[in-house]
């Protein structure tokens, strides 16, 4: 038996959406919360299975995960053991890395199976175990595991090959309680980890220079507990105004910072979007039907996000004339245009890059979330189909997606979930 979204196509969407706290970062700030010795609350946390699968591995290793309210949560480590990490939940989410820079921090010891979440061609782990080293780690791989160990770690200058977003949140985690100063140089500038170490720092850590490409962390001997509030998710933001932009007469999409969706919302003029940008706020009007095809370049923050690449290809299929999307984060990234090609579009990829020649009509057909971002291109493209879409592999969509059902049905689409035969 298998669960499948189905979405009914061409129902025009209206009224306002509210974005959920930033799945990127909570990924992280949970594994963070481990290394305080005191209650850390953390509000904002969405409801979705990749928070689920972080709170079965806290509790496996004896962490108090308290539910106070739909979206608030109190982590309190009293009781935690440092056990090996090999229960099977480390492979459902690619954040169960964050354990390693987490548990390496704390006990100066970490043994953790290798971590799952989407596949977007190869994903090494490799700045991360270098950073590790750097700071006075041995890391060995045993029987699918990893083995870190240090008797003590000591502060240096590490230099990121690639700006990785996961290899600067864990060394930076591996790093807050290293004797002396740890320099992070070429390190990745995205919001998440800015609120990262934000969360941290009220934490206690000694951490300067987020959000630029030299982060420097003095190491401090206590951490202790705080409360702290997620910022917005600024890709599933990206989603909504994507979807709104392709499916919307007028939506609102509430609580995000515009400043981290720049990147996006000049694209969306280019292809000529009407659309309103507040404080927190979206105001998404849709278009006069000459909407003109464009180029992206996905690149680190704050050039335009990998994540968000997907999705807006949806978009892209309605657009005159040829858009081309080039990777050069994740250069396999491009399994959706397969199945936006199942619905009519026409997708011609040559690795690194997407050709899309638009505008093709759409039609509903039987397509699979490969991933997650997939997931999302081909809600809007279901949104925007002739007849009815069902989305195979949902599973992916719901690591990141808090409530899509209800936010869409909100607007008024005809989505729904069945349960079918294998
Ligand atoms: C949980 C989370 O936050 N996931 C995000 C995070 O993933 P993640 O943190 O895994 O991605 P990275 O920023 O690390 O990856 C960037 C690039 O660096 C390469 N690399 C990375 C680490 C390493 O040790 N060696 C190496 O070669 C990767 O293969 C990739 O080509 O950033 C990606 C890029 O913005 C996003 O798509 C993911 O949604
Ligand atoms: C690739 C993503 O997530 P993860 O790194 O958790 O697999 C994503 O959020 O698009």
């Amino acid at each position: 038996m298998e669960k499948v979204i189905k979405i009914e196509g061409k129902h025009k969407l209206r009224g306002t959406v509210r974005i959920s706290g930033s799945k990127n970062a909570t990924v992280a700030l949970i594994p963070a919360a481990i290394l305080a010795n005191g209650p850390v609350t953390i509000c904002g946390v969405p409801n979705i299975s990749d928070v689920e699968s972080l709170s079965v591995l806290l509790q496996d290793l004896g962490v108090v995960v308290d539910i106070k309210s739909s979206d608030r949560i109190v982590i309190d480590t009293t009781d935690m053991q440092n056990k090996p990490m090999i229960h099977e939940a480390v492979s459902k989410l690619r954040a169960s890395y964050y354990f390693m820079g987490a548990l390496l921090g704390k006990y100066g010891h970490a043994e953790i199976k290798m971590p799952g979440g989407c596949y977007l061609g190869p994903r090494p782990i490799d700045l991360h175990l270098k950073g590790f080293e750097a700071l006075g780690a041995t890391v060995t791989y045993d029987h699918g595991a990893y083995i870190l160990d240090a008797k003590e770690l000591v502060g240096t200058k590490i230099f990121l090959d690639i700006s990785s977003v996961g290899a600067t949140i864990n060394i930076m985690m591996a790093a807050v309680h290293a004797k002396g100063r740890t320099t992070i140089e070429n390190a990745a500038k995205e919001p998440e980890i800015i609120d990262v170490a934000t969360l941290l720092n009220k934490m206690g850590a000694n951490i300067r220079g987020v959000g630029t490409n030299v982060i420097t962390i003095d190491g401090v001997d206590e951490l202790s507990g705080c409360f702290h509030e997620i910022i917005p998710d600024r890709i599933e933001a990206a989603t909504y105004i994507v979807l709104a932009a392709a499916a919307a007469e007028d939506v609102m999409i509430e609580n995000i910072i515009p400043q981290h969706l720049e990147s996006l919302l000049s694209k969306l003029h280019e292809i000529g979007i009407q659309m309103e940008v507040g404080v927190d706020r979206v105001h998404v009007k849709g278009h006069d039907g000459n909407i003109k095809a464009t180029d992206i370049k996905t690149l680190p923050y704050p050039g335009f996000a990998t994540d968000i690449q997907q999705p807006l290809t949806a978009l892209l299929t309605q657009t005159t004339g040829q858009s081309i999307v080039t990777e050069t984060i994740y250069t396999e990234r491009f399994k959706h245009c397969y199945e936006l090609n199942k619905m009519g579009a026409n997708i011609n990829v040559m690795i690194p890059s997407s050709f899309i020649n638009g505008p093709t009509p759409l039609y509903g057909a039987e397509v699979c979330a490969t991933d997650l971002r997939c997931g999302a291109c081909l809600v809007i493209a279901g949104l925007i189909a002739d007849g009815v879409t069902t989305i195979h592999d949902i599973y992916h969509i719901d690591r990141g997606y808090e409530d899509l059902d209800g936010k869409l049905t909100a607007l008024g689409a005809k989505i729904w979930r069945e349960t079918i035969e294998d």
